[in-house]
């Protein structure tokens, strides 16, 4: 097995930009010639797309709750305006997934299937906060210990890997070795580093819900919690 055939399905996902110069199925160096831009060079596994990933699950959050608010209007006429704004704002929701989609494939950073998988992917993840009462009522505390937890975890998998000679850093040096400019490879698009982001943004959601401005504005408006989160200043 080569080195990294484990951990390519652990952190998974060849990017274009450097799978087209390493792999063997183009005969007599007849690869295709893929353009680069400042922002190909992501350093991590490709495997969901991220972008596409946040991309859909914030707006599937801000979608399904505004629907959630408009589908109490009682009267016809209500109705029909529900339809429409249902219409609307689900048209909206694929528009924006699409071009995310597509501008992340055309910057040869992803390949289709990691797109399509990303916004899946985002979307369940949504689904899944809305579907898990305890997310959104959950104390400071609670929070705190659960962002030290999925730290120590983190670290503490990686390095075991470590000791069995399994890099979950694999495609940093893939990015380095292939990216056509050293100033694009931007070190905050390491797996580490988003680590670090996502548990601020887990944090910042513990901070938000238990807040006095959260509390009051959610009960004021009669909103979902999640949604309220995104809307409140
Ligand atoms: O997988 P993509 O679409 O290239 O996105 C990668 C990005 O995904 C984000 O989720 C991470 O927070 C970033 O650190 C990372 O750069």
């Amino acid at each position: 097995m080569p080195k990294n055939g484990g951990t390519e399905r652990i952190l998974f996902g060849h990017r274009p930009y450097w799978w087209v110069q390493e792999t063997m199925i183009y005969p007599n160096q007849s690869s295709p010639c893929l353009e680069q831009f400042p922002i190909t060079c992501e350093t991590g596994p490709g495997s969901p797309s991220g972008h596409a990933m946040g991309s859909s699950c914030v707006w599937y959050v801000m979608v399904t709750a505004a629907l959630s608010y408009t589908v109490r209007w009682k009267d016809k006429s209500a109705v029909t305006l529900h339809r429409l704004t249902w219409s609307f704002l689900w048209s909206m929701f694929w528009i924006i997934q699409i071009s995310v989609c597509i501008s992340r494939v055309f910057i040869a950073t992803h390949f289709p299937h990691q797109v399509v998988l990303g916004v899946f992917a985002g979307i369940l993840v949504a689904e899944a906060f809305e579907h898990t009462p305890a997310i959104q009522t959950a104390s400071l505390r609670m929070y705190i210990k659960t962002n030290l937890f999925l730290f120590i975890f983190a670290l503490g998998f990686y390095l075991s890997l470590k000791l069995l000679d399994i890099d979950l850093l694999w495609s940093v040096p893939k990015a380095k070795k292939w990216c056509a400019n050293p100033d694009w490879i931007n070190i905050d698009t390491t797996p580490f580093a988003g680590l670090v982001r996502n548990l601020g943004a887990l944090f910042g959601l513990g901070l938000g819900i238990n807040s006095e401005m959260f509390i009051t504005s959610c009960k004021a408006a009669d909103l979902k919690p999640l949604f309220s989160i995104i809307v409140t200043p």
